[in-house]
């Protein structure tokens, strides 16, 4: 359509340029003319008088003054009848001259001038004048030169062909040409006149509508490319946005599919539409339920990512809760296991810690073979301490003695209450020697230790039995040879420290 459109705005133009080169050919021409009868001028009043009449121009969109012109014609014949054969043919000489300047007449004028030499008789003279005149006002009224002629009919042929173009492109278009009646038009054309006023009416008629439905399909062409990219960006959008969700994922489908379907119905309507009026009305019709469409998606989206904000920042709470319920858990489980691992009472290591601690140290000695010794401690007569006191001073000799060895104990030994009044110490790096050796210093301060009750001091032993680790023991051997050695030392007296090489 587009295609066509231009190639007929090209052959209006080619036209109209045509028919400005005839009106300059024939300013020109009248202008020749005009010279040649200032050279008639001063023969007679009456032609004078009618070339005075002239107008020095060719007036604007009439052509030649052609009645003006004609009487000045009829004048110069009816002077050369009467006057002399020498003046008149002299006159006709430079007239000739002058016509010899135009492009139109040149060839024609030069045939003349030969013709102009025979001239013998006043009649002779008459129908040369005649000749003359009938050329110049001939090619003053005939526009139809062979160049300009030669131009008219290959721009008939295009105005037929693209007729043709028109006719089988449009049925609304091929009725109106039938109305109008544009192909006779065209074949009646005999001159730029003519043609110019065919290419008035019909372009005015005809083209004035092709170029509105054209505008309107070069904006609907636009349109339709805005939509289908649009939907290019919004897929991207949504693929980037990571459509993972099932709902979200069926929504951005209907979109797409709506906004498809509404397109092609768009197109369907440009299509069918045969009337601008009934185009607009679909067009914007259409726009509207499109806006709409992409209004409620929006709208959807819109909730969606509001609903799911919420969410996310409801399970951020929820999950900043958790964290802290776990620090928690965490802190109370650490207090737990220590605790689990503390005697209440005493508070040094309890039966537990000692469980864990002897298994831990008994891999280590089988790895490293480093000595290990392990000994049991017992308060001595403690029943009686109970018995005489009571128990809470039980209680309290057991808390006193605890802390005493406890803070006798290296880091890296172990000490801890195992039973009642029974307690264990774990000696590593230690051979049984050295262990016994710091065995005696812990029942010495015991024993030096000043328990007082009710003004009276109170004396408190114990008695320690210790082993060593050797290859092939498990932990129970070792703790019932230590026991053994504890057993030997009560039964020799008590208040003293043996190891198993006593037993
Ligand atoms: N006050 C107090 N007494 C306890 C505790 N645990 C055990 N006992 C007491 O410790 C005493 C241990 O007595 P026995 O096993 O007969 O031994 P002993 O009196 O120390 O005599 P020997 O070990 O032979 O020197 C018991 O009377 C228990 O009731 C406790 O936590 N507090």
């Amino acid at each position: 359509m587009a295609d066509y459109k231009e190639k007929y705005r090209r052959a209006l133009k080619e036209l109209d340029e045509s028919e400005q080169k005839a009106t300059d050919s024939i300013q020109a021409l009248y202008q020749v003319l005009m010279s040649i009868l200032k050279g008639v001028k001063g023969h007679h009043k009456a032609i004078d008088k009618a070339i005075n009449s002239l107008p020095r121009n060719t007036p604007n969109g009439e052509g030649a003054p052609v009645e003006a012109l004609s009487r000045v014609r009829d004048l110069v014949i009816s002077y050369f009848d009467k006057d002399d054969l020498r003046s008149a043919i002299t006159t006709l000489d430079i007239l000739l001259e002058n016509l010899k300047m135009s492009d139109v007449l040149g060839d024609d004028v030069e045939i003349l001038q030969k013709d102009a030499a025979k001239i013998r008789t006043p009649n002779e003279l008459k129908a040369f004048t005649r000749k003359v005149v009938n050329l110049i006002v001939g090619a003053l009224f005939d526009n139809s030169g062979p160049s300009i002629k030669a131009s008219l009919n290959g721009l008939k042929g295009d105005l037929t062909r693209q007729l043709g173009s028109l006719e089988a492109l449009d049925a609304g278009l091929a009725e109106s040409i039938k109305v109008a009646g544009l192909h006779k038009d065209i074949e009646r054309i005999a001159n730029l006149s003519d043609l110019s006023t065919f290419h008035k009416e019909t372009f005015d008629v005809l083209g004035n509508g092709i170029v509105n439905k054209n505008e309107l399909i070069v904006e609907f062409s636009g349109l339709v490319e805005t939509v289908i990219h649009k939907l290019a960006e919004l897929s991207s959008d949504l693929r980037q946005a990571g459509a993972e969700e099932a709902d979200e994922l069926k929504d951005r489908w209907r979109l797409t599919e709506l906004m498809g379907g509404q397109v092609k119905t768009l197109q369907e309507s440009v299509l069918q539409a045969d009337n601008l009026a009934l185009l607009k009305t679909l067009l914007t019709k259409r726009l509207a339920e499109f806006s709409q469409t992409v209004s409620e998606f929006t709208e959807v989206e819109r909730c969606r990512v509001g609903e799911a904000e919420g969410y996310a920042f409801s399970v951020a709470n929820k999950l900043k809760k958790m964290e802290l319920q776990v620090q928690e858990l965490k802190l109370s489980l650490i207090q737990a296991h220590k605790e689990a691992l503390v005697d209440v009472l005493t508070g040094v290591a309890n039966r537990r810690a000692f469980d864990e601690r002897i298994r831990l140290e008994y891999e280590r000695w089988k790895r490293n073979a480093e000595p290990l010794v392990l000994a049991v401690l017992d308060i001595d007569r403690f029943k009686k301490i109970n018995d005489t006191y009571g128990h809470s001073v039980g209680d309290k000799v057991l808390c006193t003695i605890s802390q005493l060895i406890n803070k006798q104990v290296r880091e890296s030994d172990f000490f801890g209450r195992i039973g009642g009044e029974e307690f264990a110490v774990i000696f590593t790096g230690s051979d049984l020697d050295s262990g016994l050796k710091r065995l005696e210093q812990f029942r010495k301060s015991v024993e030096d230790c000043k328990f007082g009750y009710q003004g009276k001091r109170l004396t408190i032993t114990m008695s320690v039995g210790c082993a060593e680790f050797a290859p092939g023991d498990t932990v129970s051997d070792v703790y019932g040879r230590a026991d053994q050695a504890l057993y030997k030392a009560k039964s020799l007296g008590r208040n003293q420290c043996l190891s198993e090489r006593a037993i």
